[in-house]
C-alpha cells in the first residue's frame, strides 16, 4: 500500500493557494523523483507527505490510514540544511540516536567515523552533520524517505557515498523514497519514474 496525498491543497496563513489538487503516490520500494521550479511547492508537499503540516484540502495516507499524530514516523523527512534539522546542545552520539540505535556496520555504511560521536554538531562538517541526520532517519520502522534536497551542497564524492548507501537500504528494506531535487542527473540516476510538479 502506497504513502499517497489526494486532492491536496496548501495556502500559507491565509495567502495564495500554494498547491492545489495535487494527487501523488509513492509505494513501498519505489523510489520516486519529484522535479519542478524553484517555488513551485515541493518542500511544501514533502512537509504535508511527512506530516509537518496539515493540508487545508485533501489527505494523506499512508497503507490507507491517516499518519500517525505520535510515536516513530513512518515518513521520515531530511532536507537540505542539517543544521536546523539537529539540537546544538546535544552530541552527536544522542542525536544519532534520537530515534534508534544504528550499529557500528550502519554506521560505517553511512560513513560516519567513529570519532565523530562524541562531537557536538558545530564541530562538524555540513556534510557530516548530514550524515547523522539520513542515519537517524532511517530507523526500522521508517517505511517512506523524503529526501528533500538532501544531498545539495555536499561535493560529488559524498553525495555519491550516501546515496549509494540509502539506495541499497532502501532497496533491501523495500522503502519507499521520494528524492527531491533541481539535479536532473541525479534525479535520472536514483529514480524509477518521475513527477514534475
Ligand atoms: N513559511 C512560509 N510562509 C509563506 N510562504 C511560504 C512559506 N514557505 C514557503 N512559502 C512559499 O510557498 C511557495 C512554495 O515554496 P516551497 O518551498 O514549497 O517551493 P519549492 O518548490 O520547494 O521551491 P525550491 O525549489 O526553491 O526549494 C513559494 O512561493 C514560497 O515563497
Amino acid at each position: 500500500m502506497p504513502l499517497e496525498g489526494r486532492h491536496l491543497g496548501f495556502r500559507y496563513s491565509g495567502g495564495p493557494w500554494v498547491l492545489r489538487n495535487i494527487d501523488i503516490s509513492v509505494e513501498r520500494g519505489e523510489i520516486v523523483g519529484l522535479a519542478g521550479p524553484s517555488g513551485r511547492g515541493k518542500s511544501t508537499l514533502a512537509r504535508m507527505l511527512a506530516g509537518y503540516e496539515q493540508p487545508h484540502e485533501g489527505t494523506v495516507r499512508l497503507d490507507g490510514q491517516a499518519l500517525p499524530e505520535s510515536g516513530y514516523h513512518p515518513v521520515q523527512l531530511v532536507f537540505q540544511h542539517p543544521e536546523k534539522a539537529v539540537n546544538p546542545r546535544l552530541s552527536m552520539r544522542r542525536i544519532l540516536n534520537e530515534g534508534w540505535e544504528p550499529d557500528r556496520a550502519f554506521r560505517t555504511s553511512l560513513g560516519i567515523a567513529e570519532e565523530w560521536l562524541s562531537r557536538y554538531p558545530n564541530e562538524l562538517s555540513g556534510g557530516e552533520l548530514q550524515r547523522f541526520c539520513v542515519a537517524r532517519a532511517l530507523g526500522p520502522d521508517t517505511r517512506y524517505l523524503i529526501a528533500d534536497e538532501m544531498t545539495t551542497m555536499l561535493d560529488a564524492i559524498t553525495q555519491a557515498q550516501i546515496w549509494s548507501a540509502v539506495i541499497g537500504i532502501a532497496r533491501e528494506r523495500q522503502l519507499g523514497v521520494l528524492v527531491i531535487s533541481h539535479e536532473r542527473r541525479l534525479l535520472d540516476r536514483l529514480c524509477d519514474r518521475m513527477i514534475e510538479l
